[in-house]
């Protein structure tokens, strides 16, 4: 795979400085614990048995080959370790794939592999000896376009495809123009572009939306999505995935990629069973604070991610965590563009441990690492109703493709109680209440779940 115009940006020296090296000596009492990630072999070993589980979102009854994809493909496939498709893969791919090609609207639990659904879609239908855009791919969020490119890098490296991105601070030179068969940036870019008459869409065969109901919502990114949909070509393939779609936006999707194909979930297959939920029940605001910094004193956690409702609140508690003594690091939408790619390149190579951040990075993330998602405030939409499917994606973040996962909702006051009670009859699960007093239970409590 050629990858001309792709520029990875280089790391800010400036967030280097805040990173602090070591984890604070704070323990107050003698449970240091290690509650690091299982081994690759043991998730390899339940990964087997989950494909041959028909109940398991990874179940599946085919074989890579028997998907209709070409040799190439199926070569850069194997190289990257998968044995067997999912459940997602298996029953989408036939169709995405299938001539005339049709529309596709996809769901599928977090962490089950839609990436590589509609990355083999794009890379199985553009013409190799034709430079000129003939895929599109938008997803919601900076990070998100880097990982669906490295994963179309990867998927293709044994093919003569090209790829670049359209994302703010690393596109093409002004006037220039964007010949690469496949483009993933996000709606904003992506829009200028076509605008400005730097990407071509004429040729596009394939357009696909990742987080497609945030994407298509009028709460969210929709008006720019519309736009980018009316000016593909009408014989365009428009391919749609989230593990999840509100009724209200199901309908929208419905018209926004017409006869589509439909792959649904029920209410009650939306969780993923390998991610344990739990609550603490704080004080106060203060009080949410201090539980957080001895969780991290006196557990060693593998990998997480806290997410917070604003920017500031993100800052300050990397701020207050940093200067006693732990690593963490904060992203947010409020920081350039280099320094979000230092941050999240940084945590996803395992050098921060800790990652606060925002509901930027609520959907989408694959760091497999990652086994602790805490909610320090709980997940709220525009109208500060409790918002589910936001939970459903950040919790997902852990618990990746039939790995185990924690997560844990930090609760102070009637009304975060409220919204947490909100979101647990949605799904119909219960959150397990830990204790914050008394951190050798919460070990034992967090050991069983992972
Ligand atoms: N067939 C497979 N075999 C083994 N691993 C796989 C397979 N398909 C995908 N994976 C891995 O599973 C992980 C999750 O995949 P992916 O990120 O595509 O999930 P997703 O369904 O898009 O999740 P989300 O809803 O959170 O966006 C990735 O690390 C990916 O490499």
């Amino acid at each position: 795979m050629t990858d001309t115009a792709v520029n990875e940006p280089a790391a800010s020296t400036e967030a280097v400085d805040n990173l602090a090296e070591d984890v604070a000596k704070v323990s107050t009492r003698d449970v240091q614990s290690n509650l690091a990630p299982d081994t690759e072999h043991e998730v390899e070993v339940k990964l087997a048995d989950m494909q041959a589980d028909p109940n398991s979102p990874l179940y599946s009854v085919k074989s890579f080959e028997e998907l209709n994809l070409n040799e190439t493909l199926l070569k850069g496939i194997y190289d990257m370790k998968f044995t067997k498709p999912s459940k997602i893969q298996e029953r989408a791919l036939p169709l995405l794939l299938s001539e005339p090609p049709k529309n596709m609207i996809g769901q599928s639990q977090s962490g089950t592999g839609k990436t590589a659904a509609f990355a083999l879609t794009m890379l199985s239908r553009i013409d190799t000896s034709l430079q000129a855009t003939q895929a599109i791919c938008l997803a919601p969020a900076r990070e998100l376009a880097r990982q669906i490119m490295d994963v179309v890098k990867e998927m293709g490296k044994f093919t003569e495809a090209t790829a670049a991105y359209a994302l703010p601070g690393e596109s093409a030179l002004p006037g220039s123009k964007i010949t690469a068969q496949i483009i993933i940036g996000t709606p904003g870019k992506v829009g200028d572009l076509i605008k400005k008459g730097q990407i071509n869409p004429s040729k596009v065969k394939v357009f696909v939306l990742d987080e497609a109901d945030n994407m298509i919502d009028q709460q969210g990114l929709g008006d720019q999505s519309i736009r980018i949909r009316n000016m593909m070509p009408k014989s365009c393939q428009i391919v749609l995935f989230s593990a999840t779609f509100l009724d209200r936006v199901k309908q929208f999707a419905t018209r926004f990629a017409p006869n589509a194909n439909q792959i649904s979930l029920k209410q009650e297959e939306l969780s993923v069973d390998g991610i344990k939920q739990f609550y603490m029940d704080c004080n106060s605001e203060e009080h949410k604070y201090e539980v957080l910094v001895l969780l991290y004193s006196l557990l060693t956690i593998g990998q997480s991610i806290i997410f917070v409702k604003r920017r500031d609140t993100a800052d300050e508690i990397a701020r207050r965590m940093t200067s006693e003594g732990h690593a963490v690091i904060s992203l947010h939408g409020k920081q350039e563009p280099a320094e979000r790619d230092f941050v999240i390149d940084s945590f996803r190579s395992g050098k921060s441990k800790v990652l606060i951040t925002t509901n930027v990075l609520a959907r989408g993330i694959d760091i497999l690492q990652v086994n602790l998602v805490i909610n320090y405030d709980m997940p709220l939409d525009a109208y500060n109703n409790p918002d589910p499917e936001t939970y459903l994606h950040r919790i997902g973040r852990t618990g990746r493709f039939g790995r185990t996962g924690v997560s844990i909702n930090f609760v102070h006051d009637k009304i975060s109680w409220g919204h947490m009670h909100a979101i647990e009859q949605f799904f119909g699960r219960s959150i397990t209440r830990v204790p914050t007093d008394d951190f050798e239970e919460v070990e034992a409590i967090l050991r069983k779940a992972l």
